[in-house]
């Protein structure tokens, strides 16, 4: 563990540490893609951990500016810290340490580096490339990624910000004609960028081609200045972010070199001439189909977070009746049914760590082939980030929220770390595509799965099945209900939904409804199907990361925890598909049994995750244990108690209890 071993670790926490079955060190080398990445993770964490210029004290007690203006400093030192370390280069490097450095704090130049950077290099010409992105990769410039409008977010193509080539000049003017087309959202635009990849209409020769992006400077290079013709500032305080200058941006007719234009996949020449390279024009997206992809894993890493927290919380805390006059109370985690939940939050965890690791791969197979023009196999890399994205943060959110209510009062404490998860997990349920839209883009492609199995047509691997024929319902009640078993059911159930959809859409195709019209009409339903599909491709990487452990325990209690998981997704779409009762009290009775066995690995099982104090800023979740002292310390730091009597008592208490009007103060 990278926790220092502290004097006095609650013996509650030792005793369940001691329960583990399996050696928790091997599992983390497996979560880590191998012990030389848990070695240098751990070197990072420990390097950041000792230098005190990360050192303050917790966000929760600053004002937003002060949050902000911290925020800027610790991302800033990172990247040069990067550089000294000379780590700049390694992307598993510079991850561990810009997140141990800003435990769930949005960096307000995040941006740049998931967004800016890769549209750069996905969308620029080789000659553009060698212009830009040296400049952006050395940070000597700052850039955001400027999409949405404060009337458009979800349809892209309905974005309304033009990019007009002016071939007298040799240039495009970028102009924001309406209020609703002012650029709204992208982080770092507020105060920290001064450049931006800005999706306009682009227009010339008098006719519009559509959204394309454009690198457009937003502020003097030297006096920060914001430039002729480019009104930015922040969109003001949200949800969470508190850290991030999520901004709004007017172009008045703000011109640029026409060179200015990504023109990788399309370019207008000198004299106006419109040429596009690629047929598929939606290679223009394909920085959002990467982020898409990470969103999984963070949504994973919250849960992680989370998890943690709430199960070391669940065993040094006791409240309830005795089992036996004297003996003590409880702990929360003696409690089946709060086994129940923080179990089914653990092994969506694992499920969703292990899918984001075959999509990362899927999307880094595909990529070099996409970038090449070739992009077969982009309908299903599209439709996978786009549903494991929505899947992933839906349940990201759901299960950091459970985790939270699991911890009680203190969970709604920032002192406990939840608040700050949850509120950075959640909004990933919006950005980067709103989590029911982007069901819907992995329903269409379902649908469109099955007519091209019934043209005879081949599928990518992960729609393969779509291709087998109609069978009866696998039978649950009867042999053991192994891994196998219950991820067929869940392929049976997938495609079962799927062809029904599938013919209700063709009935109204039939009677001539438009497509879009037919598509409307069984939309709720296909948000069900894209998530039954999105389930399944979890499952199956569970399962097969649980089979690939080298060590049987491991094996045996992933292979546990992964039939958790199938069980209740079994249970909870019993509903979308008619699971006989005796069926659905069989998988009942195995989750109950599988609560039981897996209760003593609750802890190395989230343990596992090697997630250090540092990490977590939890008063509750703390590696030794020790919550009441620490919430006490905490409270001490509340800025109300810098003096016995606040001034508020003076100003208005004092005058109330004399029976003074307020009215004039
Ligand atoms: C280095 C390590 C770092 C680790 C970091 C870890 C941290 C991770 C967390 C990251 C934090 C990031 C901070 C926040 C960032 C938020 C940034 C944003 O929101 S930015 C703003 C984000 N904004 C959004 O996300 C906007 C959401 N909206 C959209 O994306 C689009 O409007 C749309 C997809 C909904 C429709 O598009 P439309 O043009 O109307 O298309 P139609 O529906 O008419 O379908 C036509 C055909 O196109 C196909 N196709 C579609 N997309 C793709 C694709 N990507 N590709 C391929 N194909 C695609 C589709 O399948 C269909 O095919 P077919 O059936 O004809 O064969
Ligand atoms: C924290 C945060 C950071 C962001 N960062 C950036 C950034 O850096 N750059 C950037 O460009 N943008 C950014 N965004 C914007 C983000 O991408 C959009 O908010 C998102 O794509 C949703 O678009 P919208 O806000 O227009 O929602 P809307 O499209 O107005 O959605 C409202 C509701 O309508 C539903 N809906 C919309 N269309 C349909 C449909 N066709 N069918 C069924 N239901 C539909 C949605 O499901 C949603 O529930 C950020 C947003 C947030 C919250």
């Amino acid at each position: 563990m990278t926790n220092p071993v502290v004097q006095k670790v609650n013996p509650m926490l030792t005793e369940e540490r001691a329960k583990a079955s399996f050696p928790v060190e091997e599992l983390t080398y497996i979560l880590d893609g191998g012990k030389f990445n848990t070695e240098k993770r751990r070197e990072i964490e420990e390097l950041v951990t000792k230098d005190p210029n990360f050192e303050h004290p917790p966000i929760q007690f600053m004002t937003r500016e002060q949050q902000y203006s911290l925020a800027v400093k610790k991302a800033l030192l990172v990247q040069q810290r990067l550089k000294e370390l000379d780590m700049l280069d390694d992307p598993y490097a510079s991850y561990f340490f810009r997140r141990i450095a800003m435990p769930r704090e949005v960096s307000p130049i995040g941006l740049h580096w998931v967004m800016f950077v890769p549209t750069l290099m996905g969308q620029c010409s080789d000659e553009q490339r060698e212009r830009w992105l040296q400049r952006a990769l050395n940070y000597e410039i700052i850039g955001t990624y400027a999409q949405t409008e404060m009337g458009h977010g979800t349809f892209l193509r309905g974005i309304e910000t033009t990019a007009t080539y002016d071939p007298s000049s040799q240039q495009f003017v970028l102009h924001s004609p309406t209020t609703t087309s002012i650029k709204w959202w992208p982080g770092g635009l507020g105060k920290t960028c001064n450049y931006a990849v800005v999706v306009a209409q682009l227009h010339t020769q008098g006719r519009c081609h559509g959204v394309h992006m454009f690198l457009v400077q937003l502020r003097d290079e030297s006096t920060h200045r914001s430039l002729p013709g480019v009104v930015c500032g922040d969109i003001g305080p949200k949800m969470g972010y508190h850290t991030i200058d999520n901004g709004f941006l007017q172009l008045n007719s703000v011109r640029i070199p026409r060179e200015n234009m990504l023109m990788r996949n399309a370019e207008v020449q000198p004299d106006g001439t419109y040429i596009r390279r690629v047929s598929n024009e939606k290679l223009t997206y394909g920085t959002m189909v990467f982020v898409r992809s990470l969103i999984v894993s963070d949504a994973a890493r919250g849960i992680s977070e989370a998890a943690t927290i709430a199960v070391r919380y669940a065993c040094v805390r006791r409240q309830g009746e005795p089992s036996s006059p004297g003996a003590p109370e409880p702990r929360l985690l003696d409690y089946p049914v709060h086994q129940y939940r923080l179990l089914t939050c653990v092994a969506n965890c694992y499920g969703l760590w292990f899918a984001s690791e075959v999509l990362r791969d899927l999307y880094f197979t595909v990529q070099p082939d996409v970038l090449e023009g070739r992009t077969e196999r982009l309908p299903e890399t599209h439709a996978l980030s786009a549903g494991l994205k929505a899947v992933g943060s839906n349940r990201g959110a759901a299960c950091v929220e459970e985790c939270r209510r699991c911890c009680g009062g203190f969970g709604f404490s920032e002192a406990s770390g939840l608040p700050k998860i949850y509120n950075d997990i959640n909004p990933a349920c919006t950005y980067e595509g709103e989590n029911t839209v982007m069901l819907l883009q992995t329903g269409r492609h379902l649908l469109k799965c099955v007519e091209r199995a019934r043209r005879g047509e081949q599928l990518a691997p992960s729609d393969a099945y779509i291709r087998s024929r109609p069978t009866p319902q696998p039978k649950l009640a009867g042999g053991p209900l192994t891994a196998d078993l219950l991820l067929g059911w869940l392929r049976w159930r997938s495609l079962s939904m799927l062809l029904e959809v599938s013919g209700r859409f063709n009935s109204f195709i039939e009677q001539r409804q438009a497509w879009a019209d037919a598509f409307q009409a069984v939309s709720r339903r296909l948000t069900r199907c894209a998530e039954a599909h999105c389930i399944l491709y979890v499952g199956q990487a569970f399962l097969d990361s649980a089979k690939a452990a080298e060590n049987p325990k491991i094996c045996g209690v992933l292979t546990s925890l992964c039939r958790l998981f199938l069980l209740n997704e079994v249970v909870s779409g019993a509903g979308d598909v008619q699971l006989s009762r005796s069926d659905l009290a069989r998988c009942q009775d195995a989750i109950d049994s599988l609560l039981t066995e897996l209760r003593p690995n609750a802890v190395a099982l989230v343990e596992a995750f090697d997630l250090p104090d540092r990490m977590l800023c939890s008063v509750i979740g703390r590696y030794d244990g020790q919550v009441y002292e620490a919430m006490l310390q905490w409270a001490r730091q509340s800025p109300l108690n810098a003096t016995d009597v606040h001034e508020s008592y003076e100003l208005y208490t004092r005058q109330f209890l004399a029976g003074r009007s307020l009215a004039k103060l």
